[in-house]
């Protein structure tokens, strides 16, 4: 295709092929705030502890994807330093939601940087607001969502079990984490599930088990499944 674009270019009056190359660069900038790059998504959402880290690492493995967890980037966010650290951290010991530009532009930076064209990219849109502003100001929306659902009592069970260090895995913060989840998430979910763009995954199983039923469902194919 570009042999042939070259080839066909030479025909043509030097100013014009120079019009046309100008105009292709922009309109490639311009398609997404991605610097040009395009890229495919997919979203994992599901409970705080239903297991997205968990399974994101065998999608990594098993289909080549490039993983980002918006809640891993924020903390790195926090242990960098960097002037919105402070506050960051007192959201998320809250269970709270950090705004939406501030993730989005973590999340716009690692695709940028990451040298793949294909990202999971879990524990984001949290809530209506990252889902608008991701799709207005990236300008991509994803080919499909995956939705970890698992019972309360599980994920409770697993996060107090976790022992990773973070701030927000106690009961207190945990309970206020599955209110933000029912109140802003499912509906983020529920909004997808309207645009027949949703893979339900049965996460209560133990984890190797979630993967052996449903990884082949977690890749890209032509159509939902
Ligand atoms: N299917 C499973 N059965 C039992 N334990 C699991 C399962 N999946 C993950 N775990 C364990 O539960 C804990 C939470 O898993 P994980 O970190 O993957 O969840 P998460 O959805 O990413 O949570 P968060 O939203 O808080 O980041 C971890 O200690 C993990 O080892
Ligand atoms: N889109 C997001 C993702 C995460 N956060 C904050 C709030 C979460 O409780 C916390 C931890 O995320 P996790 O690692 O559990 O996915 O990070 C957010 O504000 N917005
Ligand atoms: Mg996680």
């Amino acid at each position: 295709m570009r042999g042939g674009l070259v080839a066909s270019a030479r025909l043509l009056p030097r100013p014009l092929v120079r019009w046309f190359l100008q105009r292709r660069a922009q309109l490639d900038i311009n398609e997404n705030m991605l610097g040009g790059k395009k890229v495919k998504i997919i979203f994992v959402l599901g409970g705080p502890g239903s297991g997205k880290g968990t399974q994101c690492s065998n999608i990594v493995e098993h289909f080549g994807f490039i993983h980002l967890s918006a809640g891993e980037l924020l903390r790195a966010e926090i242990n960098s330093g960097s002037e919105n650290g402070t506050m960051i951290d007192t959201i998320i010991k809250e269970g709270k939601i950090v705004p939406s530009e501030i993730t989005i532009k973590l999340l716009q930076e690692a695709i940028i940087k990451g040298g793949n064209d294909k990202y999971i990219i879990d524990g984001f849109p949290r809530n209506e607001e990252n889902r608008a502003v991701f799709e207005s100001v990236i300008n991509i929306s994803p080919e499909f969502v995956l939705f970890f659902d698992c019972s309360e009592e599980e994920m409770e069970r697993r996060l107090l079990g976790r022992n990773q260090g973070r701030s927000d895995d106690n009961i207190e913060t945990i309970r206020k984490r599955f209110k933000v989840f029912v109140e802003s998430s499912l509906p983020v979910i529920e909004y997808y599930e309207s645009k027949g763009m949703v893979k339900k995954i049965d996460a209560t199983k133990p984890a190797p088990e979630v993967f052996e039923d449903d990884g082949k469902r977690m890749k890209f194919t032509n159509g939902i499944t």
